[in-house]
Formats: structure tokens, C-alpha cells, sequence
């Protein structure tokens, strides 16, 4: 069986092909923010990005012909884990999605291309709008506004999925508190291969990222909202995009702050140092969801790369839980074994409604 998975990025389209289990085509196709810019809102880019997969395609010689084309899914409503179809409830949603995120196009992509060929499925798996909370994380102290979560759970599940079978045990078995360091931070708790606690990395709770806020102070946050310094746009990409590191530094850049703190930048020390410190206190809270029963604590996402984060951030976690480190993502090999397995009847598909 053929599959095609596309994974828009903030920064990059990514896109895969894989003949059953083989990857045959793995590319990586970074955007400049001059090319991007072109475009006023993110679904302007929907073109773009479908001429570029198909352009990627050609160039290297793969015929198009797909069993399953798998996006990577939008932030449609809140969902359980897992295969989703493309269907016309899940297209609206994602046109009129709660909040823009370039992933909006990965279902809307797959669903465009698979539809010009015969028997050809459209999947997305594992959104980051996948919600599996227990009914407890939801209450917050107003009831005007319930705890939503925005994670990455396609490479957590993914990667809880490989620290499991590195172990000889299964996913379902085992308590976890896995950490994405990216461009957000997302810290999920996985019970028995549910994850019943995790944040909104997207627009407002948990440690502040590379280009998110994190928590903010609400009464603040609340006297900036009325003080005609901004637009909503404006003041929304203060918490997501326009935050954390880039608005303290300048930069998302994890690798370049590093080398100028090794040349006595002392502020790039201080916010780096507070970002570790917040990631470590979010992991201290989500140990209390488990009452300290964790089996391992699993770091992953392009920040896990840095030997200076992560031994930082271990110093402070270290009594909780074992620690294991995943640098990276498997975001491309997670959505084509997700659509394999799905085509194959080993995993359901789920009707998006
Ligand atoms: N070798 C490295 N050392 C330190 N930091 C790194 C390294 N490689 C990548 N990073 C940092 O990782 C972050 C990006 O991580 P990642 O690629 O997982 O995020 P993304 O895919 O852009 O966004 P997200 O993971 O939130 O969807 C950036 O801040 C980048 O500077
Ligand atoms: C689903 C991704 C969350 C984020 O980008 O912060």
C-alpha cells in the first residue's frame, strides 16, 4: 500500500511517502518568511503548499498513486485520539477553525489531492485538538471558561509509542509525563495510553516557548486588552507567535541563544533559565496527576537537542522519574503508519462529527 502524509509547518512543509512500513520519499521543504509573507492569512497559503507536495512529487519520480493521503490535522473541535476521515463536517470546521494554525491545511490538502484519484482514502491522525482529559483537568475557577488543550499529541503518542516498544511493553501499560520542546511546549500526562492531563500550548497555559506566552497574569493581560495600545490581532499574537523567546530575544533560535549566552550574554542567560524553570515546575505539576507513580519521563521536540536544556531541565526533574530524551519529532513517520494501520483494519476509522 502507497501513502502520501503532508505535514504543514509553521516554518516548513513536510511530506513522506511510504510503501507500507518503508519510507520511500522523506523531504523537508523549508519556507522563508519573505515567501510567506506573500500570503495575508495562513488558508491563502492552501495553494502553495498542494503545488509544492505535488512539485516534490515530480521531482522525484514518484507516480501519483495513493491508497491513503494523511495530513496533519487541524484545530477542529475537541476529539479523541486517533484515524480520522476527512468529511464535509471536518472541512467547515477547519475553514472556521477556533484558532489559525498552519496545520488547518494538512486535512484540507490531503482531501483535495486524494479526491482527483480512484479509491484513494484522506485521513488526518492525532490532532493537536485531540482531548482525552479527565473530567477534573477541565475545571478552572470560572466557570466561563473551561481548560481546552492544544498539544502535540501526533508526537507524543508517537513517541510514547516507541519509548513503549523500546521497553518491551505497550503503551496501554504504562504512566508517562511526556514534554515537546518546540516551537510551543506542550506537557501531556498519559495514563494507560490515555493522556488525561495536558496544556493549551497554543494560546496561553503552561511554560512560556520559543514563540508562545505560556500563562500570563489574567488581570494584566485583561488591563493591556482595554488599553488601546492594540488590535485583538495584535494582542493574540502576543501569546502566540510574537511570545516567549522571540519577544524577549528576538529570536526562536534555542541554538543561537545558547552560543551567545557561552559568550556572556547575561538576559539570553536569565530568560533561558527561566524558560527551563517554568518547564520544570509544569512537569512538578503534572507528577501530582499520576500522585508520583510515573514510569519515565520522555523529552522530545527540536529543543531536546540541547545538551544545555536538557541537563538544566534534568537537574530539576531528575527525583521525579526516570528521564529518557527523544530529540525531534516523529510527526512523518507517525502519520503514514497511523493511515497504513487504518487501511489495514488494525486501527478504527473514526467518523469526525
Ligand atoms: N540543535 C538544536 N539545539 C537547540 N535548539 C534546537 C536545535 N534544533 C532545533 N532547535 C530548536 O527547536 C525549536 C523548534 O522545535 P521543533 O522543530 O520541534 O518545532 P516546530 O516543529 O517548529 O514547532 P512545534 O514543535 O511547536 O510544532 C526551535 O526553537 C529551535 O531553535
Ligand atoms: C498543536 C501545537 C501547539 C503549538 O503550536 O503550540
Amino acid at each position: 500500500m502507497k501513502i502520501l502524509a503532508i505535514n504543514p509547518g509553521s516554518t516548513s512543509t513536510k511530506i513522506a511517502v511510504y510503501e507500507n512500513e518503508t519510507p520511500i520519499l522523506v523531504r523537508n521543504i523549508r519556507h522563508t518568511v519573505e515567501e510567506l509573507s506573500a500570503y495575508p492569512q495562513v488558508i491563502d497559503q492552501f495553494e502553495f503548499r498542494k503545488n509544492l507536495v505535488l512539485q516534490e512529487l515530480e521531482a522525484n519520480g514518484i507516480p501519483f498513486a495513493f491508497d491513503a493521503i494523511v495530513g496533519r490535522g487541524g484545530l477542529v473541535k475537541p476529539i479523541p485520539g486517533g484515524v480520522y476521515e476527512v468529511n464535509d463536517a471536518m472541512k467547515r470546521d477547519t475553514l472556521h477553525a477556533m484558532r489559525t494554525h498552519v496545520c488547518n491545511l494538512g486535512g484540507l490538502i490531503a482531501d483535495e489531492l486524494s479526491s482527483s484519484l480512484p479509491s484513494c482514502r484522506a485521513f488526518i491522525a492525532d490532532p493537536g485538538v485531540v482531548d482525552e482529559l479527565e473530567d477534573i483537568a477541565r475545571i478552572t475557577g470560572s466557570p466561563l471558561m473551561p481548560r481546552i488543550t492544544i498539544w502535540h499529541a501526533l508526537n507524543q503518542k508517537a513517541i510514547a509509542r516507541r519509548f513503549a516498544q523500546e521497553q518491551h511493553t505497550h503503551y496501554e501499560s504504562l504512566d508517562l509525563i511526556i514534554c515537546h520542546l518546540g516551537g510551543g511546549i506542550s506537557i501531556a500526562v498519559h495514563q494507560h495510553g490515555r493522556a488525561i492531563d495536558a496544556n493549551n500550548a497554543l494560546d496561553g497555559e503552561g511554560p512560556f516557548s520559543p514563540e508562545r506566552a505560556g500563562t500570563l497574569p489574567a488581570g494584566q493581560l485583561i488591563d493591556l486588552c482595554f488599553s488601546g495600545q492594540f488590535t485583538k490581532d495584535e494582542l493574540k499574537k502576543r501569546i502566540s507567535g510574537r511570545a516567549g523567546l522571540t519577544a524577549h530575544l528576538g529570536t526562536t533560535d534555542v541554538a543561537a541563544i545558547i552560543q551567545s549566552i557561552e559568550k556572556g550574554d547575561k538576559k539570553a542567560e536569565l530568560v533561558i533559565d527561566a524558560m527551563i524553570y517554568n518547564i520544570a515546575k509544569a512537569i512538578g505539576a503534572a507528577s501530582t496527576v499520576l500522585c508520583g507513580k510515573i514510569d519515565a519521563i520522555l523529552l522530545t521536540g527540536g529543543i531536546a537537542y540541547s545538551d544545555y536544556v536538557v541537563s538544566r531541565l534534568t537537574k530539576r526533574i531528575a527525583f521525579l522519574a526516570p528521564i529518557y530524551v527523544y530529540p525531534g519529532e516523529d510527526e512523518m513517520e507517525a502519520l503514514a503508519l497511523n493511515a497504513l494501520s487504518a487501511l489495514k483494519g488494525e486501527l478504527p476509522i473514526q467518523i469526525y462529527k
